[in-house]
C-alpha cells in the first residue's frame, strides 16, 4: 500500500497494438523488461534488444508464456559497440518493414573509469552515444511507419549533470556519479533536438523519468545497494518504473508534446542546461563527429 501510494503515474491508455513492431534496448530485466511484456500483452511485435542474448532467451520465453505473444524475438545487440549497434540495424532493417516504438532503454550507472570498444567513456558512450546511433539507423525506417515514437529513458538525476565539451570522455576529470547524470542530460538534449529536427515527420519524442526503481542499475554501487534495500518500501517496482515509458510510446493525442520530459505519466521540468537549445545543437554535431555520422 505504500509503495502503491508513493508511486504515482500509471499508463491508462486501453490502445492495442495488433501489426505494430517495436523496439527495446535493455529488455532482458528491470524496467526494459516490463516495457516489452506490456507491449507484447498488447499484440505488439517486440524485439528485445540485449546484450546477453541467453538472458534475452530466456525473458523472451517468459513473455511469451505469460502474455501468449509469440512474436517476441531476441537480438543481439551491445551498445558498447558500433559495430554491434551497426550489425543489430542491419539486420533489424532487413527483416521488418516497419517500426512504430523504438524504447531507448538500456543504461549503465557509476560504474568504475572504463571505455567501449570505440574508446568513448562507457556512461556517455552506452548510454547516450549508443542510443543516438541507434537511433539514426532506424530513423528511416519510423519516418516510413509514421506515426511513430522514440522513447528515450534518461532520469531526474539530468539535473546534476553538465556537458563539459572539453571533457566529454572524462579524460581530464572522472567521477562516476556525474558521468551518469551527464549521460542522463545527454539524453534529455537529444530528445529535444530530435523532436525539433523531426517536426512534421510524423515521428515524435519524448524522455523519460522512471521514478526511483528497485533493478539491477545500482549494481556498480554497494552505497546505492544499500539504500535500495534500506527504502525498498519507497522504491517502485520495475512494472511502476515502466509506466512513465508506456505512457510516452502509446497515449494518444501526445505527437503535440514531442521533445517533453516526463514523469509518473505527466509533463516534467527540465533543468537549466537541458533547455538550452545551443548546448543542444553542439552535442548532436558533436556525437554525429564522434560516431562518424554525416551532419546535417
Ligand atoms: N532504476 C532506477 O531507479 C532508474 C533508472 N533509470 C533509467 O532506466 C533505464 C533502465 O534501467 P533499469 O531497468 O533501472 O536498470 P537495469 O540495470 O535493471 O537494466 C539495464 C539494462 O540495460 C542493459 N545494458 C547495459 N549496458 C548495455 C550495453 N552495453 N548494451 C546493451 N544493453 C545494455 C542491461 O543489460 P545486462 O542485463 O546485460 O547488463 C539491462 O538490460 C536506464 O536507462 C536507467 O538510467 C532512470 C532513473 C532511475
Ligand atoms: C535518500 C532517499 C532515497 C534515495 C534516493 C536516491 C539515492 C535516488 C537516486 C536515484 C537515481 C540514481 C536515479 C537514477 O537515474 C529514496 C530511496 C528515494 C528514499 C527516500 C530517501
Amino acid at each position: 500500500q505504500i509503495r502503491k501510494m508513493l508511486s504515482s503515474g500509471v499508463c491508462t491508455s486501453t490502445v492495442q497494438l495488433p501489426g505494430k513492431v517495436a523496439v527495446v534496448t535493455g529488455a532482458n530485466t528491470g524496467i526494459g523488461k516490463e516495457t516489452a511484456k506490456e507491449l507484447a500483452k498488447r499484440g505488439a511485435r517486440v524485439y528485445l534488444a540485449c546484450r546477453d542474448v541467453q538472458k534475452g532467451e530466456s525473458v523472451a520465453r517468459e513473455i511469451q508464456n505469460m502474455t501468449g505473444n509469440q512474436q517476441v524475438l531476441v537480438r543481439k545487440l551491445d551498445l558498447a559497440d558500433t559495430k554491434s549497434i551497426r550489425a543489430f540495424a542491419k539486420g533489424f532493417l532487413a527483416e521488418e518493414k516497419h517500426l512504430h516504438i523504438l524504447i531507448n532503454n538500456a543504461g549503465v550507472m557509476m560504474c568504475p573509469y572504463s571505455k567501449t570498444a570505440d574508446g568513448f567513456e562507457t556512461h556517455i558512450g552506452v548510454n547516450h552515444l549508443g542510443h543516438f546511433l541507434l537511433t539514426h539507423l532506424l530513423l528511416e525506417k519510423l519516418k516510413e511507419s509514421a506515426p511513430s515514437r522514440v522513447v528515450n529513458v534518461s532520469s531526474l538525476a539530468h539535473h546534476m549533470g553538465r556537458i563539459h565539451f572539453h571533457n566529454l570522455q572524462g579524460e581530464k576529470f572522472y567521477h562516476a556519479g556525474l558521468a551518469y547524470c551527464n549521460s542522463k542530460l545527454a539524453n534529455v538534449l537529444f530528445t529535444q533536438e530530435l523532436a525539433r529536427r523531426l517536426k512534421g515527420s510524423g515521428v515524435t519524442t519524448y524522455s523519460v523519468h522512471p521514478g526511483t526503481v528497485d533493478s539491477e542499475l545500482v549494481r556498480h554501487s554497494s552505497l546505492l545497494r544499500w539504500i535500495w534495500w534500506l527504502f525498498s518500501f519507497f522504491i517502485k517496482t520495475p512494472q511502476q518504473g515502466a509506466q512513465t515509458s508506456l505512457y510516452c510510446a502509446l497515449t494518444e493525442g501526445l505527437e503535440v508534446l514531442s521533445g517533453n520530459h516526463f514523469s509518473d505519466c505527466h509533463v516534467a521540468w527540465v533543468s537549466a542546461q537541458a533547455r538550452n537549445e545551443t548546448v543542444a545543437r553542439r552535442l548532436w554535431d558533436v556525437s554525429c563527429d564522434l560516431l562518424g555520422i554525416p551532419m546535417d
